[in-house]
């Protein structure tokens, strides 16, 4: 059998937010990812905590500071989340290209941040609050490899062949 990673075959990490999920987006976004070939291998949802929310912004003080940790971690204890492990080619840059930049002023359109985020009041960057700004992704394979072991055990995480792969290989 081929090793999956001899073919750039990544498994990454996806939360959608509170904003996402309270404004009924779960499913227009999570489209986008099966829509580029993105095969959902793992799903739940979580009400975070403030233990499991530092473990998951673990070095997010250290790196932008108290005030953005703070307002980031509260925000993502507001209301639940959906975590969604996401396996295919280069998954991890092509996640991070599909949900647009960061701030949703600055995603361009076409991006999940792009069409969905820019239009809201709370998406703006104002001091002190979180930026809404729907979904978190995780930023490099290491990190993708940390994030998903953080919030998936092996038993949630399911391999099998989609009707594509039947069909293509
Ligand atoms: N310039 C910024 N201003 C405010 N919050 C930020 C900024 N950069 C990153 N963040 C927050 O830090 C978070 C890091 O991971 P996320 O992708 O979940 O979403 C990010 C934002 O919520």
């Amino acid at each position: 059998m081929t090793d999956s990673s001899d073919l750039g075959v990544e498994r990454t990490l996806v939360v959608l937010k509170p904003d996402a999920v309270t404004r009924g987006l779960a499913g227009r976004i999570l489209t986008r990812f099966e829509d580029a070939n993105l095969k959902i291998v793992g799903v739940k949802m979580k009400q975070m905590d403030a233990d499991f929310a530092r473990k998951h912004y673990f070095d997010l003080e250290e790196r932008l500071g108290a005030e953005v940790y703070n307002s980031t971690a509260g925000f993502m204890q507001s209301n639940p989340v959906m975590a969604v492990v996401l396996e295919g080619v280069n998954a991890v840059t092509t996640v991070r290209k599909i949900i647009g930049a960061t701030l949703p002023s600055e995603a361009a359109p076409g991006t999940v941040r792009g069409d969905f985020a820019h239009q809201t009041k709370a998406s703006a960057d104002v001091s002190g609050k979180a930026v809404m700004n729907l979904v978190h992704a995780s930023g490099n394979v290491e990190e993708a490899k940390y994030e998903v072991n953080l919030w998936f055990g092996e038993d949630e995480q399911f391999d099998y062949e989609t009707a594509a792969e039947k069909l293509a290989y």
